[in-house]
C-alpha cells in the first residue's frame, strides 16, 4: 500500500533528468500530461503519470483540476545576512550606481558591518524568515552564500546558519564559501584574497563550493583565476559572480575552470556565450537584480540558449541588489525581459537549477524514486505563472511527500 496518491490533476510538468543540463533547443522541450496522477511512497515518487491505473494508497488527495510540478530549486542566494539597506534607494534615485556606493564604503560593506554584529541567532531567526516565503512561494532546494563576512569568524558564522537552516526545513541546500565577496575597507586586496585563499582548508569540510565576485573594484580576472585554481585544488568546484556590470571576460574564465555555474553574465562577451554550449557550465541569470538595480540591458538569454548553453535562472536574493526571495516573479522578469519561452523558464527553474548547484539527478524532476518535493500550483496551465506576475500561485508545497504550505484563504 502507497501513502499518498493526489489525483484530478489538470496537467503535470515533467522536466527531462539527464546527467547534463538542458542546453539549447532542448531547453524548449517539457512534457506536460493532461489529466494525470501522482503516487508517493515513504517520501519518494512511484508513479507520475497519466491517470487511469488501479494505484492503492492511505491516503488521497484531490488536486482540484489544478497544475502540479517538481518543487523549484533556487540555484543563486545570498539568504543569510544582518541588517538591510532601504536607505540605498534614494541614492541609486538620485542616480549614484552601485559600485560607487560600494566604492563609498556602503552596499556590501554596510552588510557586513551589520552580520559581524549580528548573533548566530539573530542571523537564523532573519533567514528562517526569507526560507519561510522561499518554501511558501515553491522552492525546496536552495543554494546561499556567506560573503558578508569578509573573515574568518563571521564567514563561519554565516556558513554555519545556513547549515542550521537546512536542519530547520525540508530542503535540500547547497552551501556556497563567497569569502572573496568584497574588499574590506582597511585592506589591500591581494593581501586579503590571501587570507580567504587560507581559509579554504577549513571551508571545504563546511561549504559545497567556492564563489567570488569578479568585477571592476572588486576582483580582477587574474585574482579571480588564482583563487577558483586554489578552491579546485583543495576539491571544492567553483561558481562565479561574472559580467555583471562590466565585460570583463568571467564566463571564460568560468569555463576555463569548469565551473559548476557561472552567474550574472549581462556584460557576457559573444565568444563567451559561444564557448558556453561545448561545457556542462550553467548560466545563471538573475534578471530580478538587473531590474532591481535599474539597467535596461538584460543578460542575453535568447543569444546564450539559442548558441546551444545551458541557462537556470535564480532570485539572488541579497539585501542590495535583489531583494525578493519570490522566484516567481524571476519567472516572470524572464518572460518579459530575457524572451525566454514558458519551457526554457520551467527547466531553468527546475531541472538546469539543480545542475546549477550540482545536484542535477536528484533534484527538479519528478521520476519514479525521486524524492517526492512538488508544488501544486493555483493556475490553469504551466504558461499562466510567468504571466500573472507578483503574486504567489503556489496552492499546496509538499515535501518529501508532506504537505508542508497551503495557502491560506481569507476568513470573512
Ligand atoms: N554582485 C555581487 N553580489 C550580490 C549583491 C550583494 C549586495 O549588494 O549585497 C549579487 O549577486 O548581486
Ligand atoms: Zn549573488
Amino acid at each position: 500500500m502507497n501513502d499518498i496518491i493526489i489525483k484530478n490533476i489538470k496537467s503535470l510538468i515533467l522536466p527531462k533528468k539527464s546527467v547534463h543540463p538542458l542546453k539549447g533547443k532542448e531547453m524548449d522541450e517539457l512534457t506536460i500530461i493532461d489529466d494525470a496522477e501522482v503516487v508517493i511512497n515513504a517520501g519518494r515518487i512511484i508513479y507520475a503519470g497519466p491517470s487511469g491505473h488501479d494505484f492503492q494508497a492511505e491516503k488521497e488527495m484531490d488536486a482540484g483540476g489544478r497544475i502540479v510540478s517538481p518543487a523549484l530549486v533556487e540555484p543563486h542566494t545570498h539568504i543569510v545576512h544582518g541588517g538591510s539597506r532601504e536607505h540605498e534607494m534614494s541614492l541609486k534615485r538620485q542616480g549614484v550606481p552601485y559600485l560607487e556606493i560600494l566604492k563609498q564604503g556602503g552596499g556590501i560593506l554596510n552588510t557586513v558591518e551589520a552580520t559581524r554584529n549580528a548573533s548566530f541567532d539573530e542571523l537564523l531567526n532573519k533567514a528562517s524568515a526569507s526560507m519561510t516565503r522561499m518554501i511558501q512561494h515553491g522552492v525546496l532546494t536552495i543554494e546561499s552564500k556567506s560573503g558578508y563576512g569578509l573573515d574568518r569568524e563571521t564567514e563561519m558564522k554565516q556558513l554555519q546558519v545556513s547549515r542550521a537552516l537546512e536542519e530547520k526545513f525540508p530542503v535540500m541546500m547547497k552551501h556556497t564559501f563567497l569569502g572573496p565577496h568584497a574588499v574590506p575597507r582597511d585592506k589591500d586586496s591581494d593581501v586579503f584574497l590571501d587570507e580567504m585563499i587560507s581559509l579554504l582548508d577549513e571551508v571545504k569540510e563546511i561549504a559545497d563550493f567556492a564563489d567570488i565576485f569578479c568585477e571592476t573594484g572588486v576582483f580582477t580576472i587574474e585574482q579571480s583565476r588564482k583563487y577558483m585554481t586554489a578552491a579546485r585544488e583543495k576539491g571544492l568546484r567553483v561558481k562565479i559572480h561574472a559580467d555583471e556590470i562590466d565585460p570583463l571576460g568571467g564566463l571564460e574564465l568560468a569555463l576555463e575552470q569548469d565551473a559548476v555555474s557561472a552567474d550574472h553574465l549581462v556584460a557576457a562577451s559573444e565568444e563567451g556565450k559561444r564557448q558556453l554550449a561545448s561545457t556542462d557550465t550553467v548560466a545563471v541569470l538573475l534578471p530580478g537584480t538587473t531590474f532591481y538595480l535599474g539597467k535596461n540591458e538584460f543578460a542575453d538569454a535568447r543569444g546564450m540558449i539559442d548558441a546551444g548553453g545551458a541557462v537556470s535562472l535564480a532570485t539572488d536574493y541579497n539585501p542590495g541588489s535583489c531583494v525578493t526571495d519570490n522566484l516567481q516573479m524571476i519567472m516572470a522578469v524572464a518572460a518579459l525581459k530575457l524572451k525566454m519561452t514558458p519551457n526554457e523558464i520551467w527547466n531553468a527553474v527546475t531541472v538546469n537549477a539543480a545542475h546549477a548547484v550540482g545536484l542535477g539527478t536528484v533534484r527538479g524532476t519528478l521520476d519514479e524514486g525521486d524524492t517526492a518535493d512538488l508544488v501544486i500550483w493555483d493556475a490553469p496551465n504551466h504558461e499562466y505563472i510567468p504571466y500573472h506576475y507578483g503574486v504567489n500561485h503556489a496552492y499546496q508545497v509538499i515535501a518529501g511527500g508532506k504537505v508542508i504550505f497551503e495557502r491560506p484563504g481569507l476568513s470573512l
